[in-house]
This record gives structure tokens, C-alpha cells and sequence, in this order.
């Protein structure tokens, strides 16, 4: 079978370059989540760990590492931000602002790496993107090359500097860094062999085993170690790379996470997880890179596009439309804020509650909610303000801060609230935190009635309304959120179908 394939000037007509064999894989896998109720009833919830399940802590270096892995805390944890840009004379200043762009896929970290005089230079730090950079760290990135990454940790401490990304790694032939958005299913397996071969590591992240394996490859030119290491790698992978010349571009046969290319008026390449960061660094979109291609863009701006075999269907995370992605983003070529608007429509034909007007859990429930107002003929109030100094709860890393940070971040209004019945309408229920919250803080002030309306699905809804203290509690159902977004999402989340578990891997060394 053919092993990658050159797409010819972007069409999706490729032609077979050399040769190779893959298996295919398809079985479920499902994470017991507990959830902590009022009445200290624990429930069990199907996980949300979508494409990419969290791999367990048993490689030699995770287990006597002195990180703090103070808790094991299955859910989604998908997200982070990449970006790339190649062709500018301000290329870390606009990777500085993709990144700002892309702020809310990741808090934990944030890192760029640009390229000046043949050597890689790097800087990361723990915390926001405005607190990792100022003038001066910018001003030590020069050059017309970078990368960045802002991140969520799926695997390996969060609040530890070394497993902030970019990682830069050299080996015999050169430097090279990384900027992954994703989660490798056979990390451990990777991670374990390569360890018992002699290989250190420097983090606890899944990521660092594709820059070992690349060091690893037997193949050449550059490219070709990077597809070497996409067949060994299995799960989600949306991934930018630098080199001292090259800026590449790969996302995984599934396209579980979204990655896009944009140029620029002088011609620049910039890629980024989301068109948001395309239109604030004034690039235009382009095109989605493909499931499964990797893109390598050269000193002169010459573009090359590969194709990983074998080709799969197309497994887009379905969660970037209900809430990792920003509504002014167009994702897997469809708008993210037309998708929640029509989520909140069906939601609201499916699921009518008698009520005063119709609310929102800001920030990432307004647009459902704006569809369902508009669908059940209410109006649409602000019942609840989202404090701006507060980042996005559910992506803090442990259940004490995002405790304390629900709160924090959301006031209800009580001239609005009191004696009233109302609709909230948010995207989701992860944990339960906020639900829970949000109901209690509306009571407070005053509303009668408090009917929860979520515009994706789950299960144990009976349970939960208990739980979080509403008066009625309702969900999309499955089937109409599919009917939405149709063929070519991955639903796991939800259905527990997971497309990636670990396979065996082919060695060649
Ligand atoms: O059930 P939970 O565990 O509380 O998680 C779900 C909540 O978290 C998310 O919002 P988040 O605060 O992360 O982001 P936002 O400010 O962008 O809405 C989501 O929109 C829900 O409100
Ligand atoms: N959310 C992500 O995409 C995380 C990337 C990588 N697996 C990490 O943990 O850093
Ligand atoms: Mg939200």
C-alpha cells in the first residue's frame, strides 16, 4: 500500500510516492468519571475524553517524576493552540498575537520559537500569553520564522515549565521544534520503548516521544522523518514544526483537530488552530490543512503537500463547534456561531420550558442561547455577567481553582433575575461545576423558576437536575446534535465510539 502520497498544487488528487502498510482500528473506550452531587451522592458519568483518552502514568520517568499529579481528572482535555508563520520580518510578533487569538483553547503555558541566524531560540513560560511575553522577550525573537503553542495539558503536569511547548530538540542533523495540539493514544507504548533503548526525557508530555522518534528515523530528507514518525504516532495530532529553514504543517489522517493556513498580503504562511488568529494577524484563509497531509513551506515561500496513507474518514472533534472553539472562527469549514445558534434552536423546539426570557451562561453558551430565545419567540436578557479578568473554568487544570473560579467570574443580575422564570441555556455540562453554581447564585437572587437547558447531550439527566438544584433540566439529544453536523465528526464524547486505541507499531530500529 502506498506510504505517503504528494498532493499535486493542493488539489486532492495525490500521487503515490513510496509504499507502505497500516491497520485500521475501531473499538470503544470509556473513562468512569465521578461527579460530586449536594447530597454527597457520586455519579457516574461516561467520560469526556473524546478522540484521545489519557494515557496512565507508567513510564519510568512519569512514575519517579517529583511533579505534582495531584489529580486524576479524566475529562476532555483536548484543546491548546498552534501557530506558524513563515515569510515575515515580524513573524514572533504575529505569532504573539495568533496566540492571543487562540487564548482560550489553553492557559497553562504559552511558548514561541523563531529562528534567526541558523539557531533556534525559544522562549516559554507557565501562565497566560500576556504574562509569559513583554517587549523585551519579543524583542530577542527575531527573524522571519516561528511557531507558538498555547496549552491544556493532557498529559504531563501542568504547572510544570519543562511541559510547556514549544519543545526544541537537536540532533545530528540540525534543531528542531514543536507546537502540538492533540493527544497520542500510544504514548506510553511509545514512550516505554524508546526509554528501554536508551532514550532521556526532559518532560512528562506525550509530545516529546515525536521529537525522539524523528531524531530516531533512518529517513531522509526532513519530511520524510516527520511522516516516519506520523506512522508510529497514533491518536490526535495537529502539529506545527520549525526548522533552521522549513516550516511544516502536519495534522493526523482523522483531522481530530482543526489546523488552517492563511497568507498573508506579502506573502507570508501562517497556520493557526483557528481562522480567529488568521484575522487578527490580517491573514487570509486559505484552505484547512487535510486530514492527514503534511504541509512544508521553504525559505522561498515554495509549498510542498504530502499525504499520510492509508487515508481515513474524517473524525473532526465535534466539541470544537459546542465549545473549544471561538464563535468567530470557522471550523472544519463550518461557522462555529452557526452551529451553536442552530444547536440552541433545536434545543429549543425539542426541549420548550414556560419562562420570562431566555439566559445564557456566558461566555461559551451565549450563541446557543441567542438560538434558542429566537426559536422560542423570548427574549434575551443578560442574567448573568462574566467578570473579564477571569479566564475559562472548565480548562483550569485542578477542581479547587475552577471552584473558586465559577464564582468569581459570574455575577446574576438581580434587576433582571428576581421573581422571574428563566431559561439558562449553556453548551455543556462537563463536571457539573458550573450547573451548579449558576443555579444556586439565580435562586439567590430572586428567579422562581431556573429550567437548565444544555445544548449538547449526556447521560443521567435525572440524577444531575437533582444535583445542580433546578427545576427542570434538559439536553440535546445526540441524534439531533448529529443531524446538525452530520457524517465526519467524531461523537465519542458522547457515544463512547472511539475511532483510536493504541495498535501495535512497526518498528524500524
Ligand atoms: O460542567 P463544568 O465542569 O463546569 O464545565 C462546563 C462549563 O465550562 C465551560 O465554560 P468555561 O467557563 O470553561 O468557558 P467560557 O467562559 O468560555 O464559557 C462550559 O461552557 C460550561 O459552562
Ligand atoms: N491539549 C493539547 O493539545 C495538549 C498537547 C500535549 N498533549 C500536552 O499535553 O501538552
Ligand atoms: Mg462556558
Amino acid at each position: 500500500m502506498a506510504r505517503i502520497q504528494i498532493f499535486s498544487s493542493f488539489t486532492e488528487k495525490p500521487h503515490v510516492f513510496s509504499s507502505h502498510s497500516f491497520s485500521s482500528f475501531t473499538r470503544p473506550y470509556y473513562f468512569p468519571v465521578h461527579f460530586k452531587t449536594n447530597t454527597s451522592k457520586s455519579l457516574k458519568f461516561q467520560s469526556k475524553i473524546s478522540c484521545a483518552y489519557k494515557p496512565t502514568l507508567n513510564s519510568a520517568s512519569e512514575i519517579n517524576s517529583n511533579e505534582n499529579f495531584n489529580e486524576i481528572d479524566d475529562k476532555l482535555r483536548e484543546e491548546c493552540g498552534v501557530a506558524g508563520i513563515y515569510g515575515d520580518p515580524e513573524a514572533s510578533r504575529l505569532c504573539y498575537l495568533a496566540l492571543h487569538a487562540l487564548q482560550h483553547r489553553g492557559q497553562e503555558g504559552a511558548g514561541i520559537v523563531t529562528v534567526h541566524d541558523n539557531i533556534l531560540k525559544s522562549i516559554t513560560g507557565l501562565g497566560l500569553v500576556s504574562e509569559v511575553f513583554n517587549e523585551s522577550k519579543l524583542d530577542q525573537l527575531h527573524g522571519n520564522l516561528s511557531i507558538g503553542h498555547v496549552r491544556y495539558s493532557t498529559s504531563g503536569s501542568s504547572s510544570v515549565l519543562k511541559n510547556i511547548q514549544p519543545f526544541v530538540a537537536s540532533y545530528r542533523f540540525g534543531s528542531v521544534g514543536i507546537a502540538h495540539n492533540g493527544n497520542l493514544v500510544n504514548y506510553n507504548l511509545l514512550r516505554n520503548f524508546l526509554e528501554e533503548r536508551g532514550s532521556i526525557f526532559n518532560t512528562s508530555s506525550d509530545t516529546e516521544v515525536i521529537l525522539h522518534l524523528i531524531a530516531k528515523s533512518k529517513a531522509r530528507p526532513f519530511i520524510l522523518r516527520i511522516i516516519d514518525t506520523c506512522e508510529k504516532i497514533q491518536g490526535a495530532y495537529s502539529m506545527v514544526f520549525i526548522t533552521e529553514d522549513k516550516l511544516v504543517a502536519v495534522r493526523d489522517p482523522y483531522g481530530f483537530r482543526p489546523l488552517v493556513m492563511g497568507r498573508r498580503s506579502n506573502g507570508a504562511y501562517v497556520f493557526a488552530s483557528e481562522t480567529c488568529a488568521l484575522d487578527l494577524v490580517d491573514a487570509t484563509f486559505e484552505r484547512e490543512v487535510y486530514p492527514g497531509e503534511v504541509i512544508v513551506v521553504e525559505k522561498d515561500l515554495s509549498v510542498q503537500s504530502f499525504c499520510l496513507m492509508p487515508r481515513r474518514d474524517r473524525k473532526a472533534c465535534v466539541f470544537e463547534h459546542i465549545y473549544f472553539s471561538l464563535p468567530n472562527s470557522v471550523v472544519f469549514g463550518l461557522s462555529v456561531y452557526q452551529a451553536r445558534s442552530e444547536f440552541g434552536k433545536i434545543l429549543a423546539m425539542e426541549s420548550p420550558a414556560e419562562c420570562d426570557f431566555v439566559i445564557a451562561v456566558p461566555y461559551s453558551g451565549v450563541v446557543a442561547a441567542l438560538g434558542y430565545a429566537s426559536e422560542a419567540g423570548k427574549s434575551f436578557e443578560l442574567g448573568l455577567i462574566r467578570s473579564h479578568y477571569v479566564g475559562r473554568t472548565f480548562i483550569e487544570p485542578t477542581q479547587g481553582i475552577r471552584d473558586i473560579a465559577v464564582e468569581l467570574k459570574l455575577a446574576p443580575v438581580k434587576a433582571v433575575i428576581e421573581g422571574k422564570n428563566v431559561v439558562v441555556v449553556d453548551d455543556s455540562i462537563v463536571r457539573g461545576t458550573t450547573s451548579k453554581k449558576i443555579v444556586k447564585l439565580l435562586k439567590e437572587a430572586g428567579a422562581k423558576e431556573v429550567h437548565m437547558r444544555i445544548a449538547t447531550d449526556i447521560l443521567s439527566v435525572e440524577q444531575l437536575c437533582d444535583s445542580i438544584g433546578a427545576d427542570s433540566l434538559a439536553f440535546l439529544p445526540l441524534e439531533k446534535l448529529k443531524n446538525v453536523m452530520g457524517d465526519g465528526y467524531c461523537y465519542a464524547c458522547f457515544d463512547g465510539k472511539y475511532p483510536v486505541l493504541p495498535q501495535p507499531v512497526e518498528w524500524d530500529y
